[in-house]
């Protein structure tokens, strides 16, 4: 029986190397797949993983149909066994929708790969719909870390490593960015809700107000 498989995680967790390393294995089992994203980092109709690895994928646009798509593949003669969807946090309610019809109609395993909740804490619309529907949702096994060396939990957004609450849910960036571009960091639940990223703790460390001093 197909499935609809939710791999969720911080950002920098590992999905789009998964997602790239399912692909590999069902393909060289002679599975026919298609790979779909949207939004990421290295350009439209690309998936890529910090590790190097990257593939062609078929860019999931707002009106984009998913069982439309597949339905018309297979009416021209097409076989596909399996799909794999990467950044489908950015996915509509609806796209969801249509993935789980594939997967019970057509009889088609969907893998799917993100983040779930934004820098705010709150689910991307695409993320709750398959927490609601999916027959699975794995963690990923690699623990993101916090700077304090606990797992890393939640998505911050920085602005020149100073974590921001306030803005659209969707800026593309990566972790890891140069001084004053909008980034991500990855926090645990304690530093994220203190608003404490990795620089904003070391200045605080440094600051005389923090430094030991005489008890009178
Ligand atoms: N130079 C490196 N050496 C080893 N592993 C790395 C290196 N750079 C990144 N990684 C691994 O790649 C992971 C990020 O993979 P990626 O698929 O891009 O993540 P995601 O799609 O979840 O954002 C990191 O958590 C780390 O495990
Ligand atoms: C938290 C958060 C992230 N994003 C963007 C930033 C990246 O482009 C992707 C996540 O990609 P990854 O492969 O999981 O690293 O999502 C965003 O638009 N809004 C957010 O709140």
């Amino acid at each position: 029986m197909a499935d609809l498989v939710f791999f969720s995680g911080t950002m920098d967790c590992g999905k789009s190397t998964l997602a790239l390393q399912m692909n590999h294995n069902h393909a060289a089992r002679g599975r026919q797949g298609i790979i779909f994203a949207r939004h990421d980092r290295a350009g439209a109709s690309t998936i890529s993983s910090r590790l190097g690895l990257r593939a062609e994928a078929i860019e999931v646009t707002d009106g984009f149909d998913f069982q439309l798509y597949v339905v018309q593949l297979l009416s021209a003669g097409g076989k596909v066994d399996y799909l794999i969807c990467d950044e489908a946090n950015f996915y509509t309610a609806e796209q969801v929708d249509q993935l789980a019809r594939v997967v019970d109609e057509l009889g088609i395993d969907v893998f799917t790969f993100g983040i779930t909740t934004d820098f705010r804490t709150r689910l991307f619309p695409g993320s709750q719909r398959l927490l609601e529907l999916a027959d699975r949702v794995e963690v990923l096994q690699v623990e993101a870390l916090c700077w304090c060396g606990a797992r890393a939990t939640h998505n911050a957004r920085t602005v020149g490593g100073v974590m921001v609450v306030e803005g659209p849910q969707v800026v593309v960036g990566d972790v890891a960015v140069n001084e004053d571009e909008v980034g991500y960091e990855v926090l645990c639940r304690r530093h994220h809700r203190r608003r404490l990223t990795a620089a904003t703790a070391r200045a605080a460390a440094l600051s005389p107000d923090v430094l030991p001093f005489e008890q009178t």
